[in-house]
């Protein structure tokens, strides 16, 4: 059966890997990109190629990457242990017959020539600690999502890093201090209104004042108290 790409409503997750298989059948471009970002999020990757990039040479040197230094072939254990499969060889029919069997044994399999055909694609993505903004345009044009993932980097800088770290401190510490759900969640509201990411950028944020910011928090947690703590935030900015 053809699928039409246009009438696929991709559902979009952030998968946690840490640990598990997943296997890349290739070693060119696309594997090696593919291994970079699966490594980063923790996966166990294997690699299935008779020959891969440099780059990949000097994963297996250190340790970081397993090579099965061969075709493909039907029956592999890579492939059967793994939880994501991509199939990323230069040859349409290798990498369908790839698919075929991931798909029969169960497995989400990704399709480097065969977009329509994949079971999930992969995004461009931005880290910022625990910030983590994916885009894809669904196959449309790779290059686009890579050129609105790269004006994003620019609006989130590294200070987002911080400021969700703190953040999520925060919230914990009103959490534990607001029973009442609603209060707590215009608590939640009020506190962005705080402009903690221009003091971050300022370079303002030093354990003392952090520890004055969760004493003051913890003082008044309320939506009066919240809105006095901007307001004593601004005043340190200017
Ligand atoms: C985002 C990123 C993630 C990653 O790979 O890690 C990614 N491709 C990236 C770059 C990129 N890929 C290509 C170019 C050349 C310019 C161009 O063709 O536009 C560039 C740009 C460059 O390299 O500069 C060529 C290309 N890509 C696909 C095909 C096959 C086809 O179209 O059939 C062809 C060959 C087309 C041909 O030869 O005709 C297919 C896919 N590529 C996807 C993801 C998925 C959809 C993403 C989405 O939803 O938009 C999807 C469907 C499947 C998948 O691979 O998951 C990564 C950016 C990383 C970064 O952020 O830097
Ligand atoms: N999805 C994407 O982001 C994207 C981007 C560019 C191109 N592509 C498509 O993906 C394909 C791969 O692109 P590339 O730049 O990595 O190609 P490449 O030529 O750099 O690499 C192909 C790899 O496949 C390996 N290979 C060939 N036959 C094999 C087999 N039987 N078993 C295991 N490995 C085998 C080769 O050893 C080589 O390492 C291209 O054909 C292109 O159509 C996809």
């Amino acid at each position: 059966m053809t699928i039409n790409s246009d009438s696929i409503a991709y559902y979009p997750l952030f998968a946690n890997l840490t640990g598990k298989a997943c296997a890349i059948v290739g070693g060119g471009a696309v594997a090696e990109r593919k291994a970079a970002s699966l490594l980063e999020a923790g996966a166990l990757v294997t690699v299935i190629s008779p020959a891969c990039s440099a780059q990949m040479e000097s994963w297996v040197q250190q340790g970081k990457l397993a090579l099965v230094r061969e075709g493909y072939r039907a029956g592999m254990s890579a492939v059967a242990q793994a939880t994501l499969v991509f199939a990323a060889t230069d040859s349409y029919e290798i990498n369908e017959s790839i698919r075929l069997e991931a798909e029969s044994l169960g497995k989400l399999v990704t399709v480097a020539d065969h977009t329509a055909g994949s079971g999930f694609i992969v995004p461009a993505v931005v880290r910022r600690g625990r910030l983590l903004i994916a885009v894809s345009t669904g196959g449309a044009s790779p290059a686009v999502a890579k050129k609105i993932k790269q004006e994003l980097e620019h609006t989130f800088g590294s200070e987002y890093e911080d400021y969700l770290d703190l953040l999520q401190e925060l919230r914990l510490l009103i959490q534990s201090l607001v029973g009442n759900t609603v209060v707590r969640q215009h608590v939640f509201k009020l506190m962005l209104e705080w402009d903690l990411i221009g003091f971050i950028r300022l370079g303002h944020l030093k354990a003392a004042w952090k520890r004055e910011l969760f004493d003051r928090v913890t003082q008044t947690p309320t939506l009066d108290g919240m809105v006095r703590i901007g307001l004593w935030i601004q005043g340190h900015l200017h």
